[in-house]
């Protein structure tokens, strides 16, 4: 029987098994912000310890960020200290730190592909759940917790139980204006949010094969959110291909001996996996959650699914979910009245995701923003945000009547500004669902594709967005092209 990229790449990187059980693991690749590394320095220091390879540790701040500038001090005294943290820290230990006077600061997740630091066959860490997004260049991609944090930064290592690991392939074509965050939503949705839980994620099959990299990352970032501890795509020449010529990626010497690592730790043909799940591209529709957990999703033509189609055991928290959204089962999802609509973060916040907004604003010049509803369009990175300017974009999405924002988490999660007021209702890119997410404790979330975005803030309420922009002539294998 052969092997998984992930039984290869874990393998070659375990150092011994623990008595715990555990296997101690070397990390490549160190990614933190300023959310969840502060009190992980402050346990080095109070230990006395130093960071091992500062050299693999690379920073950046994005959860607090304002995205209507940075003018310091931040108005928010909480998150001006945290900021303060990272710059003292890694100033101290010496880490090179994406701030955003260098230009290069963004979401982490966006920034270190982008860099060429996500390479194949590494394991990286981040203390954060979206670190599965860089599983897209066939590595190993774990979120972490702020004392495996310190872990890391002293060692290098981190302490971990062997996943199994379920491959699931998508075969076949998307129907026209269907793309991935549908995907990976239909995904969840089938398998639920937990179903995950002690596995790696191993995605492939023809559709997988055809997505552009910036569409496997936003397959790859949502593993988490289907329970899995990591999700990842093997690598191809697509990959190689991204990667090359990268700031941070293998220089020409040592170019061609990556590839052969990289191709060497592909799965096997004969891999055996724990389980192994199909689905069809054609099944799949725009998607919209209208719950309160990641696969509490129906296609954009379903009605809210009534409590008799829900196992005895999920009852309690598909009552909640009607309640705290304000749902009636066997209602229509379509036509539902947005308030906030944002376009962003590390799931869809890459240049191919705006760009792909901008071409249908261009092509349906004219149609405007409804007035009752705000809506944010927000870059994953600085990079991002001025490619989109090179391209005059930005212009785009205002005179549609957008914002255009400089680069972070922004409303993806409440902890700065851009948050939601009382219970208003975002159509949202983001990556989840839950109660309160975007900053107020009654405001409600709906995720979706950007397009399905970019749509429902012109109509202002939900709409089929296949059947909404006058031309159309976005097809899936654009975006990300
Ligand atoms: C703040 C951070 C720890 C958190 C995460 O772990 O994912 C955030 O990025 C999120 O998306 O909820
Ligand atoms: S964009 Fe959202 S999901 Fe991604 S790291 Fe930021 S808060 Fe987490």
């Amino acid at each position: 029987m052969g092997k998984s990229l992930y039984e290869k790449v874990f393998e070659y990187h375990t150092i011994k098994q623990l008595p715990s059980g555990l296997y101690q693991i070397l990390v490549g690749l160190h990614l933190i912000h300023e959310a969840t590394s502060p009190q992980a320095f402050s346990m080095l220091q109070e230990r006395n310890l130093n960071v091992m390879f500062p050299d693999r540790t690379f920073a950046t701040v994005d959860h607090i960020i304002p995205t209507s500038g940075c003018d310091r001090p931040l108005s928010d005294p909480l998150a001006e200290d945290m900021l303060v943290a990272l710059e003292k820290n890694t100033a101290e230990y010496g880490i090179k730190f994406f701030s955003p006077n260098t230009n290069q600061q963004g979401i982490i997740h966006v920034i270190a592909p982008e860099k060429g630091l996500t390479q194949p066959g590494m394991i990286i860490c981040c203390g954060d759940s979206h670190t599965s997004t860089h599983g897209a260049f066939g590595a190993i991609a774990l979120g972490i917790g702020t004392t495996q944090i310190r872990d890391v930064l002293a060692s290098q290592t981190l302490a971990m139980p062997k996943l199994k690991v379920r491959r699931i392939d998508v075969n076949g074509k998307l129907k026209s204006g269907v793309y991935a965050k549908d995907v990976i939503l239909h995904i969840i949705n089938h398998l639920g949010a937990k179903a995950g839980v002690g596995y790696a994620y191993e995605y492939g099959g023809d559709l997988i094969d055809n997505l552009s990299m910036d569409e496997r990352m936003t397959i790859c970032n949502m593993s988490i959110e289907g329970g899995a501890r990591c999700g990842y795509i093997n690598p191809d020449q697509k990959t190689y291909d991204y990667l090359q010529g990268r700031e941070f990626a293998p220089q020409e010497n040592s170019w061609k001996q990556a590839i052969a690592y990289w191709e060497s730790i592909k799965s096997d043909p004969d891999t055996y996996y724990d389980d192994r799940v199909m689905f069809k591209a054609e099944d799949i529709e725009p998607m919209v959650t209208w719950g309160i957990s990641s696969d509490q999703s129906i296609g954009i033509n379903e009605t809210i699914p009534s409590f008799s189609q829900f196992h005895e055991s999920e009852r309690n928290l598909i009552a909640e979910a009607y309640q705290y959204m304000s749902f009636q089962p066997g209602a229509s999802i379509k036509g539902t009245k947005i308030d906030v609509a944002f376009i962003g973060s590390c799931s869809n916040g890459r240049f191919s995701d705006l760009e792909t907004v901008a071409q249908l604003l261009i092509q349906n010049r004219g149609l405007k923003v409804s007035p009752h509803v705000k809506a944010l369009i927000v870059p994953g990175s600085q990079q991002v945000r001025a490619e989109i300017i090179k391209h005059g974009y930005d212009k785009v999405f205002q005179d549609a009547g957008f914002e255009f924002r400089e680069s972070g988490c922004s409303m993806c999660v409440g902890i700065n500004p851009d948050k939601l007021i009382g219970n208003q209702i975002c159509a949202s890119s983001s990556t989840r669902n839950f109660k309160g997410r975007q900053g107020s404790p009654q405001g409600r979330t709906l995720l979706m594709s950007p397009v399905m975005v970019a749509a429902a803030a012109i109509a202002g309420e939900l709409v089929d967005a296949r059947n909404f922009w006058k031309i159309n002539s976005i097809t899936p294998a654009l975006v990300g092209a």
